[in-house]
């Protein structure tokens, strides 16, 4: 047994058993290649694998193939080999070809062996998606297929430096040679895969951590009325424009009636009314009364409905000269929620440690590589905890996610360690480890202005009562601390109305959790730096005469909040919690420096593909 507990390689027993598909008819490429031996102990067995082919390559003059398969679930590929006396080769070696086979696992003859540790040799083609080798490689139109949607195709996503070295490049596709381009695109398909499963192992630790500590997953309302952060941010969510535009299509097509047409529908109504009149003041029989009184009422159904045609006006509906949202679907202004933690908080407030985790939406005009117009918000919130409950969760759950990423995903952080960014395990393995450095935001402001005092250049002013600038935070966690730092009680100015305002009625029990400085050298050596704050917000509620007063400091209506503040008025309870910015948490955990490319079909100002 070595040291750390871990049984070396030679002492593992390795089960000749490979992992099963789920409601699928193949063997998982990973758990072939996953295994320590890299497979080589399942030589001689039979089994089907499924995945698309990343190279082809013709050998034996055309007796024979080598395709490289991958499933998606590793980064690794399975090397086939596929005679010509099984199926035609031509059709298997384009990128992107899918294959579903049958095959015997076999050992590489020896002078091979180095590369790979096993392959398939193929006995039977079950499926095959072909791939028109005229519009596989090298074709710009693979930018914009399958996976590669995420913000690959237009090179947007990239940062400046990648962008350079790749899009840029790659879209000059008539200058390059098929295997550049080949290569290129690989390694963005490779990149985007591993982000996909970091992703994906992200969110399973997320359920993974709360699940463990208690806490109760709660789906919280995409559509809301209430601005969480008062920031008027908010997409809203209506159906008066193509209500509108149906309508004045509708009366494009079919015109309303005019004055004179309800006048005369008006007129026969009167006429069929005095009718009836007349009839009964002459004791007329009753079946000829009904008739009557059946065309009066028939008149008047058709003055009815010209009118309402005739009322219809093309355009958004108003009232006293403003919007009348009163008509639109859910008869009031309705939005896409910026945040779900309001309404997590009324859970909270019954059945105590609670969390959401969904999509968010910001419609800020922001450019940066921070911001997306949606994201996903991890947002738990726990009954009779304060600040100091709120940090150590947030602190647990954060090395909880680097520690579960090391544990499960080390092959996609090798990946990205080895094209991306250096220090990427590192940096998880340091944030697992360590004990976060807590400190005031007062303390954090003296920290700063010491540095300045010692000729450290901030661009941006040190003074009590700023937002920290990510300059700051960097400084705090790169330069004094080298560790991540959790900030707290902010000045109350800064901060959202849901804040509890400390006794120095100065601060509020707010808390940012800040990590270091991602200093890594991408592929062309320009050292990029992440977003230090990996929390949207954190806090500890308030109270009910706070709430009311900051609501309407900051020019908020109350009644949409009437709900919010009902949770301080019965029964109320001390609780606390904070919003983790999920893309956020990847960018940081790759060393990614663009947050479009963390998210499958980002969506940010002047974008929102299919
Ligand atoms: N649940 C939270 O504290 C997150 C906070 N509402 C935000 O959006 O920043």
């Amino acid at each position: 047994m070595a040291d750390d507990g871990v049984l070396p390689v030679d002492k593992l027993t390795i089960s000749d058993t490979v992992e099963e598909a789920e409601f699928s008819q193949r063997v998982l490429i990973r758990s072939i290649l996953g295994r320590p031996d890299g497979g080589a102990g399942l030589a001689g067995k039979t089994l089907k694998v499924g995945g698309w082919v990343k190279k082809g390559r013709e050998q034996g003059k055309g007796s024979f193939a080598f395709l490289e398969l991958n499933d998606g679930s590793c980064p690794a590929n399975l090397q086939l080999i596929i005679y010509s006396d099984v199926a035609p080769l031509g059709q298997f070696t384009p990128t992107g070809t899918c294959l579903h086979v049958e095959g015997v696992l076999q050992m590489p003859p020896e002078d091979k062996q180095g590369k790979q540790s096993i392959e398939l040799r193929v006995s039977k083609v079950l499926d095959v998606g072909t791939v028109d080798p005229a519009n596989c490689f090298p074709h710009s139109k693979c930018f914009k297929c399958r996976i590669c949607l995420v913000s690959f195709n237009e090179g947007e996503g990239l940062s400046r430096n990648r962008k350079k070295k790749s899009y840029n490049e790659l879209s000059k596709l008539a200058e390059k040679t098929n295997s550049e381009i080949h290569e290129a695109t690989n390694q963005m398909k490779k990149l985007i895969s591993a982000i996909a499963r970091i992703r994906n192992a992200l969110a399973f630790a997320t359920h993974t951590f709360f699940q463990k500590h208690g806490f109760l997953y709660v789906h919280t309302p995409i559509i809301t009325t209430s601005d969480c952060e008062g920031a008027g941010e908010m997409f809203q969510v209506t159906t008066l424009i193509n209500e509108a535009e149906k309508l004045e299509k509708e009366l494009i097509k079919n015109p309303p009636p005019s004055q004179e047409e309800v006048d005369m529908a008006k007129g026969v109504v009167k006429e069929k009314g005095e009718i009836v009149a007349k009839l009964k003041s002459d004791k007329a029989g009753k079946s000829v009364i009904t008739a009557a009184v059946a065309e009066l009422t028939k008149a008047k159904e058709n003055l009815s409905k010209l009118e309402e045609r005739f009322n219809q006006k093309p355009g958004i509906p108003k009232k006293d000269g403003k919007v009348d949202y009163g008509q639109d679907f859910f008869a009031r202004q309705a939005f896409l929620t910026v945040s779900g933690q309001l309404q997590v908080e009324t859970f909270a407030c019954a059945l105590s440690s609670v969390y959401t985790f969904g999509p968010t939406f910001r419609a800020e005009h922001s450019h940066t590589s921070r911001h997306l117009a949606e994201f996903w918000m991890v947002e738990p919130e726990i009954a009779f905890a304060d600040i100091e409950d709120d940090m150590k969760c947030a602190e647990a759950y954060v090395r909880f996610l680097c520690q579960w990423l090391l544990d499960n995903c080390y092959d996609d952080m090798e990946f990205m360690a080895e094209k991306f960014d250096k220090k990427a395990i590192q940096r998880l393995q340091m944030v697992a480890s360590t004990n976060f450095i807590r400190l005031s935001y007062t303390e954090a402001v003296k920290i700063l202005e010491e540095a300045v005092s010692k000729g450290h250049k901030f661009e941006n002013k040190v003074e009590w009562g700023i937002d920290l600038a990510s300059e700051h935070e960097k400084y705090l966690t790169e330069t004094k601390f080298e560790s991540p730092v959790i900030v707290y009680n902010y000045p109350k100015g800064i901060k959202a109305f849901y804040m509890k305002v400390n006794p120095d009625n100065k601060t509020v029990a707010a808390m940012d959790v800040l990590v270091p400085k991602v200093g890594f050298f991408l592929m062309d050596s320009w050292i990029c730096f992440l977003e230090q704050n990996l929390f949207m917000s954190n806090r500890i509620a308030i109270t009910l005469e706070h709430a009311n007063i900051k609501i309407l400091e900051m020019g908020l209506p109350l009644e949409p909040y009437e709900w919010y503040l009902d949770l301080r008025r019965y029964g109320t309870v001390k609780h606390s919690g904070f919003g983790l910015g999920f893309e956020r948490m990847i960018l940081f955990a790759t060393g990614i420096d663009n947050i479009r490319d963390v998210i499958p079909f980002p969506r940010y100002p002047g974008r929102a593909d299919l």
